[in-house]
């Protein structure tokens, strides 16, 4: 089967490839030229632990290929992928399909033999039954063409493992045809043991925000108990640990902190709630905005410690330590890390940030900050070092060697990962989310 993966970023570059790794031809159709042009060349134009390597291996071979021409994917491929973004409008909280209804529209235009798409942008429930609705008008007539949804669940970070050894996969579909479609091109993964849930459209889009929804709470909920803990002395860490051993509860994505940003779950929670208020059911989802409320208060309070740390934080010099919103991936959309620095620079601090890897895209969104290559030279002459993306080499840092290049020795642990004793034992005044 030849299949196509239309969008390669961060989710279709790492679908494209993994698919050419479990056998398929490939080609990927993208029409950021600059994207285009390295992934052409097996440059990954982002990072992603692992991806680079499997693209080189898979452009060599032959069996992955790039174009930006939607008549040659229509030609080309069997089964089409559906990966482009659905970003946060500009104008309100609801989901842009501007390019979801772009691809579908020129796709359709040029296909000419039996065709399956398959959905896995993440999009407001209904989309998927108003985009097989665009697909029919616009194919020529006597085309004959079907639509499966199948959403995605990868993480950014792990995207190679989630994508060719998945939780789970989600198949929406209308027929058997593309069910069978679908257990072709994951025959690998099912036969490993992938559990397989095949539904229709509806509960395949809603299962994407569903889990998405209940991330987003789990971590706003551990976010509010680190309120709590603030309020009383409480250390939410020891509380998350605890809790957490009950099974029904479990100890993961309760790590309380800075918050959750990313490409993903600030706008998809935000386009559940928009699409519930056009459903007439608003009310279902209304607590969803006080888990981006608790989400917004976090960065906000990283802002007023510094504040309290340092006074007037006119020229104060600040190492905010992350850029991107989460280790092991250079994605700065909506970054809590960046966000603080932001807010502290527009206060009139002297804000020098360091990220292993996401220092190119900052820099490029926020010029108005400073970088550097170096924990060190961020943390030179600093008045207050902010930890708010937990790299492990943060993790990794000697709380001596760190002391002796800052000002003073005052650090904020915004994701509350740093040996804390460590610091304490040499010298350092440390404040943390939700940590005495
Ligand atoms: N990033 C992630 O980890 C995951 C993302 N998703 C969902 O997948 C979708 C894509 O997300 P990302 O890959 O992060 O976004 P992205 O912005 O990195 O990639 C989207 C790509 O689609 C391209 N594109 C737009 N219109 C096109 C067209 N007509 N033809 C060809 N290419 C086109 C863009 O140039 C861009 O490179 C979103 O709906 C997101 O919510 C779902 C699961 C995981
Ligand atoms: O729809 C998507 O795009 C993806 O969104 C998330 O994946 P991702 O955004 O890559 O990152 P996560 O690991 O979920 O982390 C999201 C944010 O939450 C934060 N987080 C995570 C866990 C935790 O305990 N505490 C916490 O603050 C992270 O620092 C990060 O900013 C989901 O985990 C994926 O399953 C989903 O496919």
């Amino acid at each position: 089967m030849k299949i196509t993966v239309i969008g390669c970023g961060y989710l279709g570059a790492t679908h494209a490839a993994c698919l050419a790794e479990l056998g398929f031809d490939v080609l990927g159709v993208e029409i950021d030229e600059r994207k285009l042009d390295a992934l052409a060349k097996g440059d990954l134009p982002f990072y992603e632990p692992g991806l680079d390597t499997l693209l080189v291996k898979q452009v060599e071979s032959g069996k992955l290929r790039f174009t930006s021409s939607m008549k040659e994917a229509a030609e080309f491929g069997d089964a089409h992928f559906l990966c482009v973004g659905t970003p946060q409008r500009k104008d309100g909280n609801g989901a842009d399909l501007t390019y979801v209804d772009g691809a579908i529209e020129s796709l359709a235009e040029h296909l000419t033999r039996p065709t399956l798409v398959i959905g896995k942008s993440t999009v407001p429930v209904g989309t998927a039954e108003r985009l097989l609705g665009i697909l029919q008008d616009k194919a020529p007539a006597g085309t004959d063409v079907d639509l499966a949804w199948n959403p995605e669940f990868l993480r950014e970070g792990f995207a190679v493992e989630d994508t060719l050894t998945p939780d789970r996969l989600v198949l929406g579909v209308r027929n058997a045809e593309a069910e069978a479609t679908l257990r072709e091109i994951y025959a690998t993964p099912i036969a490993g043991g992938t559990p397989v849930i095949v539904t229709d459209f509806p509960t395949a889009e809603l299962v994407k925000v569903a889990a998405n929804s209940f991330l987003a709470t789990k971590i706003s909920f551990i976010n509010a108990m680190a309120e709590l803990c603030e309020a009383t002395g409480a250390d939410v860490v020891t509380l998350a640990d605890a809790i957490g051993h009950d099974a029904r509860i479990g100890r993961r994505f309760l790590n309380a902190g800075v918050g959750f940003g990313g490409g993903c779950l600030p706008k998809d929670i935000r386009a559940f709630m928009d699409r519930a208020d056009e459903l007439g059911v608003k009310d279902a989802l209304r607590f969803l905005r006080e888990i981006d409320r608790i989400n917004l208060r976090r960065r906000k309070r990283v802002v007023k410690l510094a504040k309290a740390e340092l006074g007037d934080l006119e020229g104060k010099r600040i190492a905010v330590l992350g850029a991107a919103f989460k280790p092991d991936s250079d994605d700065i959309r909506d970054s809590p890390a960046l966000d603080v620095a932001v807010a502290l620079h527009a206060k009139g601090a002297d804000v020098v940030v360091h990220d292993p890897k996401a220092t190119g895209p900052a820099s490029a969104k926020h010029p108005q900050l400073s970088y550097t290559e170096s924990v060190e030279e961020a943390a030179r002459g600093a008045q207050l070092v902010l930890h708010l993306t937990e790299w492990k080499e943060y993790r990794a840092l000697s709380a001596a060697e760190l002391g002796d290049l800052v000002a003073e020795r005052t650090i904020i642990d915004g994701r509350n990962c740093l040996d804390q004793a460590a610091y304490r034992d040499a010298g350092w005044t440390i404040r943390s989310l939700g940590r005495p």
